[in-house]
């Protein structure tokens, strides 16, 4: 089937066959469908490179996902996905291709036949010239005594991948240079970060795609205003430039700068120069770990058939859960405290992703697309929200994230981090009863779990692949572009239009609420 010409999941008779199903079996209980199939976990859990997941506990059953496999094909997944890897323009509103597998692809050895294919191969050169500049690079600042702060300076995918990997990895980055990372206009967070740092001893790195973006323009603007200021004397010894727009980053005075490519996007691009900041922290040899870990995911994706294809199966069940049974949000709970800012880079990833109204052809969807994603770490979440996932009004599946072994030499706390996951996923499911209401639990409140062995830069990097390719696994059969976000764009162009305003006052054509907070908010902002 031809790419472009796949239908929409809810065009086919598949789809139509998959509601028959659930409507066949509307109080689905999954403690009842345990006890019906001794093989139901075997059935709905896998291995995948560095993970294994368990799906057991949804509401779905064998016979669902059979008929989701089906309408996946009937949909042309596999046609998607390989023109997805071909580097075909599958980000069909802005002409391009999504090439993120390509920034793992190895020099030698893929683990895909035939891929990168000859025609991929100038850009698969460029790829590898830029990855080797930048972990040289890496080492070299790594290497420099005098260097011991590096700031990142970047927001949403120039931000939040490298921010919450550099977390995550933390055990990997003992002998580099500390790594910090602003996001946000508000000034607070610059001004916090620069209070510790001194201008000699610290490397801006200036991460941004377009080089448009107000707040790291801003960001950036104040930090070399900041480092001459305090007598720093070589801007372009202490700022480099990631960019797809280098000549923008020249044009602030950056000799330096590392490029990537307009078919890589925000939010898949930790893996191109975006990630210098993780590989400065981990090293060259981490950073090449966590290439390879995806790479190993991406060969999973491309070569396991769709019944044993674990991106598949989950972005199916993704599927199921949003537009069969309803469920509005996924509840991420990473148990690992290095993994505290995963939740928000899922956020990006599948909500600027997935969260689109209209298909490919701009027709109005009639399937609600990306659920609210949204979580915090175990065992803290536990102590916050998780009264609402017990005996809350609505379902939300959660997704547990455990690691088995621990990096610390504490004695008392793994065990009973990893116990509280199981202990959680388990009391969502089995519930409890109590005639006199207060302590009933209804349970039957589906949740999914991924085991890691260890959190490395391989297994992690293989984690956030998975991911990846899951979102696209709904987003395809949805029938919308996975890769473009216009929706950010309208609130940018207002907030261009409001800032004059909140120094002049000027309310004129706002609407009423707008203009009654300017009033407010103006005499603040008046011009000094
Ligand atoms: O890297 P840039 O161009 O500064 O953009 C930052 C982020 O802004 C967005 O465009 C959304 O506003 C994201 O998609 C992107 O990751």
């Amino acid at each position: 089937m031809d790419w472009r010409e796949r239908p929409r999941c809810d065009e086919t008779p598949e789809w139509a066959a998959l509601t028959r199903l659930a409507a066949a079996q509307p109080d689905f209980d999954v403690r009842a469908a345990f006890a019906r199939d001794p093989e139901r976990f075997a059935r709905l859990s896998q291995g995948a490179p560095e993970l294994f997941a368990d799906w057991s506990r949804s509401r779905i059953d064998a016979a669902a996902e059979a008929q989701l496999l089906a309408l996946a094909r009937a949909c042309g997944l596999e046609a998607h996905r390989d023109a997805l890897f071909a580097g075909e323009p599958v980000n069909t509103t802005e002409g391009r291709a999504a090439l993120h597998p390509l920034l793992r692809a190895p020099a030698v050895g893929s683990a895909i036949a035939g891929w990168p294919t000859p025609a991929l191969a100038p850009l698969h050169r460029a790829v590898l010239e830029t990855l080797e500049r930048m972990l040289a690079y890496a080492e070299a600042v790594r290497a420099d005594p005098d260097m011991t702060d590096v700031v990142n300076i970047g927001i949403g995918g120039s931000d939040l991948g490298p921010r919450m990997a550099v977390q995550a990895l933390a055990a990997w980055g003992a002998a580099g240079p500390r790594v910090h990372f602003v996001s946000n206009l508000d000034g607070h967070e610059l001004a916090q970060t620069l209070a510790g740092l001194a201008p000699e001893r610290t490397l801006f790195l200036v991460v941004s795609k377009t080089f448009t973006t107000l707040e790291t323009l801003t960001n950036a603007h104040s930090a070399r205003d900041w480092f001459l200021a305090q007598g720093g004397r070589d801007v372009a010894r202490h700022f480099v430039g990631i960019t797809t727009a280098v000549e923008a980053a020249r044009a602030f005075g950056i000799e330096t700068t590392f490029g990537f490519w307009d078919w890589v996007g925000g939010r898949y691009s930790v893996w191109s120069a975006v990630g210098l900041a993780l590989a400065i922290a981990i090293g060259a040899e981490g950073f090449r770990a966590f290439l390879a870990g995806a790479h190993a995911m991406d060969a999973h994706f491309c070569t396991a058939p769709l019944e044993a294809n674990l991106p598949a199966r989950l972005g199916l069940l993704d599927l199921w859960n949003r537009d069969v049974l309803g469920f509005g949000s996924r509840c991420v709970a990473p148990y690992h405290a290095g993994l505290a800012r995963l939740p928000a880079y899922l956020q990006q990833l599948e909500m600027e992703s997935n969260g689109k109204r209209v298909d490919l052809r701009g027709r109005a969807l009639t399937l609600p697309t990306s659920p609210v994603v949204w979580g915090e770490p175990g065992t803290n979440g536990q102590h916050a929200f998780f009264q609402l996932l017990h005996q809350g009004t609505d379902v939300i599946p959660v997704e547990f994230l455990a690691v088995a072994r621990a990096r610390h030499g504490l004695v008392g706390h793994h065990a009973g981090l990893v116990a509280n996951a199981l202990a959680q996923a388990r009391a969502l499911m089995v519930g409890q009863d109590d005639p006199g209401g207060h302590r009933h639990f209804p349970g039957n409140r589906p949740s999914s779990f991924l085991l890691l062995e260890d959190l490395t830069p391989r297994s992690l990097g293989a984690l956030l692949a998975l991911y990846e390719h899951r979102v696209f696994v709904s987003g395809s059969l949805w029938g919308i572009d996975s890769f473009d976000q216009w929706g950010v764009e309208l609130g940018k162009a207002l907030a261009r239009d409001l800032t004059p305003r909140l120094l002049s006052g000027d309310v004129t054509g706002l609407d009423a609420a707008t203009a009654g907070l300017i009033g407010r908010l103006a005499p603040f902002f008046e011009k000094k």
